[in-house]
């Protein structure tokens, strides 16, 4: 098996570190028997081959069992022509690979349950599955720009646009996820004020009614879906959304189980192309180079790796098991808000006390 990790840039290099640490650890005493290939995107890349996803890259990508990413991005790219952003690199690698399904898992940890800034009655328990649709809508609608009018003044455009096939394939992945947990799909849009939202509701009914009768479906709009999950979030099971929505949403969902640095997540294609694992967070430049990004969201995303596509779910057991030990334990980086004998440990004390509980 081979995995492809993509560091990218700010707290990406730190994070997967960590990443490689317990990779050696599972190597050497779970005979995982995984290879590691390193390759560059975002802005990284973007300083080495002059564009922030080289095909080579996007290859390499294509040869493996699975990537995983850090984070793209940073204040050092911000002059960059549009086109050449290193967060155009992440996107073309998600198109590149075809991956339309984001799962985005959020998670109360038992430990944590007082680190997120919600009461603890709200969360404890809480476990909901983003399905977010990951390479279509406004992030790739066209036409796009920004326009100069007669008088001018300037248009900036994009366009929010959705196929039938586009939205039953990320609905059937949301339906048969959702078949292996509580069998509940809340699916989320804007019908109220969107066309592409209306046949995104139409599509997900029919679908619905034709194949997946055993699940219940309700629908919400994006915004009260916002509010839902500030006011009581553990009323939702799998929550199937667009790009945008999904994108901001997933924030949001990450700060009830403690921290930004704490989540996961997996983005699939068909069957058989590698899938792209990485944690929801970016590049976070306000703590990048100080060792004290949390490195969990990243070790989380092998786990998810493991379990979706490298055939060791056992060891994705494991992994996320060591995690949760660890908090149990009271290891806390400094995003986690502490609590009675919490230890505060760095990117590197954090992955090393992974690590051990995973070759012990
Ligand atoms: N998948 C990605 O690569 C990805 C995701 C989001 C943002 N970005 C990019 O990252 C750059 C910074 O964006 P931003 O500041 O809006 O979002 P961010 O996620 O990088 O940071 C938001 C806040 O969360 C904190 N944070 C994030 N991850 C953390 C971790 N693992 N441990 C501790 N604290 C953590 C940061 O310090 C910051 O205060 C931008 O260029 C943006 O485009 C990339
Ligand atoms: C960096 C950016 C392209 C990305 C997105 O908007 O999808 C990020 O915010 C994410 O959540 O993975
Ligand atoms: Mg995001």
């Amino acid at each position: 098996m081979k995995l492809l990790l993509l560091p990218g840039d700010g707290i990406g290099p730190e994070v997967l570190a960590e990443v490689r640490r317990v990779i050696d650890g599972l190597n050497a005493h779970h005979g995982l028997g995984l290879n590691v290939e390193n390759g560059d995107i975002g802005g990284a890349s973007l300083d080495r081959h002059g564009t922030p996803l080289a095909p080579h890259v996007l290859e390499m990508a294509k040869a493996s069992d699975a990537v995983l990413m850090g984070a793209v991005g940073g204040p050092k790219w911000q002059g960059v022509s549009y086109e050449l952003r290193p967060e155009q690199g992440l996107l073309n690698l998600r198109k590149g690979l075809g991956l339309y399904a984001n799962l985005r898992p959020a998670l109360c940890f038992p430990a944590l349950a007082d680190a997120s800034t919600l009461k603890r009655d709200v969360i404890d328990g809480l476990d909901i599955l983003f399905v977010r649709e990951l390479i279509g809508g406004v992030y790739f609608g066209e036409p796009r720009g920004i326009e100069t009018l007669p008088d001018g003044t300037k248009r900036g455009f994009n366009t929010q646009s959705y196929t039938t096939p586009e939205i039953e394939r990320v609905a059937r992945m949301a339906f048969d996820l959702a078949r292996q947990r509580e069998g509940r799909v809340c699916s989320v849009e804007k019908a109220n004020v969107m066309e592409s939202g209306l046949l995104w509701r139409e599509t997900v009914t029919a679908l619905h009614a034709r194949e997946y009768g055993d699940v219940a479906l309700s629908h919400m709009y994006a915004d009260n879906c916002a509010m839902q999950l500030v006011r009581d979030p553990r009323q939702f099971d799998v929550i199937l959304t667009d790009n945008l929505f999904g994108d901001i949403l997933s924030d949001a969902a990450a700060m009830l189980t403690g921290s930004l640095g704490m989540l996961p997540s997996a983005a699939l294609g068909e069957p058989g192309l590698p899938g792209l694992y990485e944690p929801i967070h970016g590049s976070a430049p306000d703590i990048a180079g100080k060792g004290i990004a949390n490195p969990c969201a990243a070790i989380l995303s092998l786990a998810m790796a493991l379990r979706y596509q490298l055939g060791r779910p056992d060891l994705a057991d494991l992994t996320e098991k060591a995690v949760s030990d660890v908090l149990d334990a009271g290891y806390r980086t400094g995003d986690l808000l502490g609590g009675e004998d919490t230890r505060l440990v760095g990117t590197e004390g954090m992955g090393r006390a992974i690590t051990e509980r995973i070759s012990a």
